[in-house]
């Protein structure tokens, strides 16, 4: 069947779209159905007759009204802009500390810390070789750091995301920056980026720090010390991301990220936790590629599936509860190498398909990304577009705008149904710890990064200047940043030497001992003792260090 008898497999079809049908049949007599990244068939033309027989009120509803189709609160953007979060990390603290002024002065209203890979894996600056240090993220090794890297930004009023797995300790080294500075931590604001620890194990390969059932640990412990003690503080990032730029269809990634989500819920409800105490603090982080009406629909289907399950199989009251907040970045992998500037027009894309999604926050990527850490002048033009689709083009006059058209509500239906099946198809392998252990998700990942990379190697998929229209280029003219001056890193490992000299290390000690203490007993937080131990003084590579030996080494996920 091709996409117009589709289109007119309804039961009764007006007459008028009978004569656009044969009309459009003449004139296109060879028009083969074309399907989105998801697999969903893509008409040319959609009516009435194809949304799914449900009342508005019961799949629509209004902005901050469940199911929250068209937005989370009543007044969306109108109320209170999305967040301009653009990703940072460079260099030493110091260099950190410079950008985030910069990036700040721009128009950004959020930050958040990308730390140096070595600090990912979960060591200290002075356990891996020198020439990696600083190259793809900020080196934060001790509150100390933390303080350089914060200097001036006001961390009671601007929320801050640390880009840190499990045990999150850059959270540790913020609030112990936090009680220095007479802040309370009841004001202090943000997430623990990268807290989803499947994800990790799945796609992002960032499994180093901790086992995947030690991680499960910390992060039910986090979420607790955090909801009582943090209050504002989002713990829980839940993380479609990687998924999706390791090749996960939108549905998919959507639907993988919500079965995260329920995993990490049902472990709070088993530890005994109240989901009206947790649910509002749970977030989500979200990919948007260039499949603009897809990511459209994507976020809105997400949006509705979340509410549902909230307070249907979670059995949350509070509305609060039910809302799914999510950060969008603009999707690094469909930018491309080859003539570089033209990822500004992807990346306006991208972030208008986040915004008619209906995000809280959005980072929108530099056009250079794809080639080396922003220079300044490509990050200020990525702040800049936030503020052009914003202020200059209207974007966010109207709620919702896309709303009610007759594609994007079908879309969202059918995306709908796709996230379904799979949570059904999750749930049926016993949830995502064990659909992960298995390799379910990341078999069938890899089966649609195989599929999509097929499609552009066959030209079905353009990618300008990668498979069409390319142009003579020279590489070498290519933008990248230089590496960190080693001279500025020799000075900084230097003086981590020298603080782990000078510090109380009878104090550390104490606390690195019942930091190990607090992992063997179930009955006591883990994350607590984390804090405790930043601020006794101890490092990063130290807290990571104790809890690799009591929890277990994060190792790769192995398929038989
Ligand atoms: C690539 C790289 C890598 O792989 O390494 C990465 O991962 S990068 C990883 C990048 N990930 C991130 O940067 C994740 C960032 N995530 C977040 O910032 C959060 O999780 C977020 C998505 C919920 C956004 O948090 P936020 O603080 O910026 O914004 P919120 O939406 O929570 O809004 C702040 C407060 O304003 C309120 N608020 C907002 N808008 C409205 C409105 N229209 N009406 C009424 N209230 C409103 C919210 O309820 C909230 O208050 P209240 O709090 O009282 O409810």
């Amino acid at each position: 069947m091709n996409a117009v008898d589709k289109h007119l497999h309804a039961a009764s079809v007006p007459e008028g779209e009978q004569r656009w049908a044969d009309e459009f049949a003449k004139a296109v007599p060879g028009d083969a159905t074309v399907h989105n990244r998801s697999g969903i068939p893509v008409k040319p033309l959609y009516t009435p007759s194809d949304r799914r027989a449900e009342s508005y009120a019961e799949s629509l509803g209004y902005p901050g009204q469940y199911p929250f189709t068209r937005g989370i609160y009543s007044t969306m953007y109108r109320g209170r802009s999305w967040s301009q979060r653009q990703l940072i990390g460079l260099g030493v603290p110091e260099d950190y500390n410079v950008r985030v002024k910069e990036i700040l002065g721009l128009g950004a209203s959020a930050l958040s810390l990308i730390p140096c890979n070595s600090v990912f894996r979960g060591y200290d600056a002075d356990e891996v070789p020198a020439e990696l240090l600083g190259t793809c993220g900020t080196v934060v090794n001790n509150a100390d750091d933390m303080q350089v890297a914060l200097d001036g930004v006001p961390i009671d009023s601007i929320s801050t995301a640390m880009n840190d797995p499990s045990p999150f300790t850059l959270l540790a080294f913020e609030l112990a920056v936090a009680r220095r500075r007479g802040i309370p931590w009841t004001r202090i604001t943000g997430t623990s980026n990268q807290s989803d620890c499947i994800s990790h194990f799945v796609a992002n390969h960032m499994f180093f720090r901790l086992a995947l059932q030690g991680a499960r640990r910390v992060i039910v412990d986090h979420i607790r010390f955090c909801n009582a003690q943090v209050p504002h503080w989002n713990p829980l990032s839940i993380v479609g991301q990687h998924m999706q730029q390791a090749g996960a269809t939108p549905a998919e990634a959507m639907a993988f990220t919500l079965c995260s989500g329920i995993q990490y819920a049902e472990d709070c409800i088993a530890a005994g936790m109240d989901p009206d105490q947790f649910l509002p603090r749970f977030t989500f982080f979200f990919d948007i590629s260039i499949s603009f009406f897809e990511e459209v629909a994507k976020f809105r289907a997400g949006r509705r599936v979340w509410a549902r399950l909230c307070r249907e199989r979670f059995g949350a009251k509070d509305p609060r509860s039910w809302r799914f907040k999510f950060h969008g970045q603009t999707s690094g992998v469909d930018l491309t190498r080859q003539q570089p500037l033209n990822n500004i027009a992807r990346v306006t894309t991208q972030a208008m398909a986040g915004i008619f999604g209906g995000l809280q926050s959005l980072h929108t990527d530099a056009y250079d990304e794809v080639l080396s850490t922003p220079k300044t002048e490509a990050a200020r033009i990525a702040v800049a577009t936030q503020n052009i689709l914003r202020e200059e083009a209207h974007l966010t006059d109207v709620i919702d705008p896309l709303g009610g058209s007759y594609y994007i509500e079908s879309l969202t239906d059918q995306m709908e149904e796709r996230i379904n099946a799979i949570i059904d198809m999750i749930d049926g392998a016993g949830g995502m710890y064990q659909a992960v252990e298995k390799g379910i998700v990341q078999q069938m990942i890899g089966e649609s990064a195989l599929a999509f990379q097929k499609r552009v190697d066959t030209g079905e998929q353009t990618i300008v200047g990668v498979n069409a229209y390319q142009v003579e280029e020279d590489p070498a003219t290519y933008p990248s940043l230089e590496y960190p001056a080693p001279e500025r890193m020799r000075a900084y490992v230097e003086r981590l030497g020298a603080y782990k000299k000078n510090r109380s290390n009878a104090e550390v000690d104490k606390a690195i001992a019942a930091l190990a203490r607090s992992a063997n007993d179930r009955e006591q937080n883990v994350f607590e003792h984390v804090v405790r131990a930043a601020e006794a003084g101890a490092t990063h590579g130290e807290i990571c260090g104790t809890l690799r030996k009591e929890l277990g080494f994060g190792q790769p996920l192995t398929m038989v």
